[in-house]
């Protein structure tokens, strides 16, 4: 953890390893703003199924796959930064391909969002950092 007067970072060591200079989250107060984060498996390059071409297109991705392994990576982030699922209260959704993946995300999102409903922002972008469908970028409120 690295801290300075007003905010502390934290990484997690379950949660895949930045892609650059920048922790896992930082709290500030009893606010944890945690990085943009995707599906990947810390310790290995592959995301879950997505296959690559030989020019390193993606050939063909399971986004049900993907979802399920971001949101275990928010909370992977959230528990080792002393915070729970259910303190999130922000949640911005990156998605590469909105027409295809946005049913699929909505189901499985209202199923993880069951107790909890953080307020919500879902946009398309044109690509992200690395071979990923789904980016989450979260706000919790840590008691105490
Ligand atoms: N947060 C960023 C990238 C995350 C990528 C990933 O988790 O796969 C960034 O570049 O700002």
């Amino acid at each position: 953890m690295a801290s300075d007067a007003t905010s502390a970072a934290h990484n997690s060591a379950r949660a895949p390893e930045p892609v650059g200079l920048y922790p896992h989250a930082r709290r500030a107060g009893n606010l944890l703003f945690l990085s943009g984060v995707g599906p990947r498996q810390r310790g290995q390059q592959q995301v879950p199924g997505v296959e690559l071409s030989d020019d390193g297109s993606i050939r063909s991705y399971d986004f049900e796959s993907q979802c399920h392994a971001v949101f275990q990576n928010v909370r992977y982030i959230l528990e080792e930064a002393g915070a729970r699922w259910e303190d999130l209260v922000d949640v911005t959704v990156f998605l590469t391909n909105m027409q295809a993946d946005f049913p699929t995300y909505n189901r499985l999102y209202a199923e993880y969002f069951q107790t909890n409903q953080p307020c919500r922002t879902t946009v398309e972008v044109n690509c992200l950092p690395t071979p990923i469908a789904i980016e989450l970028k979260c706000i919790a409120v840590v008691a105490g």
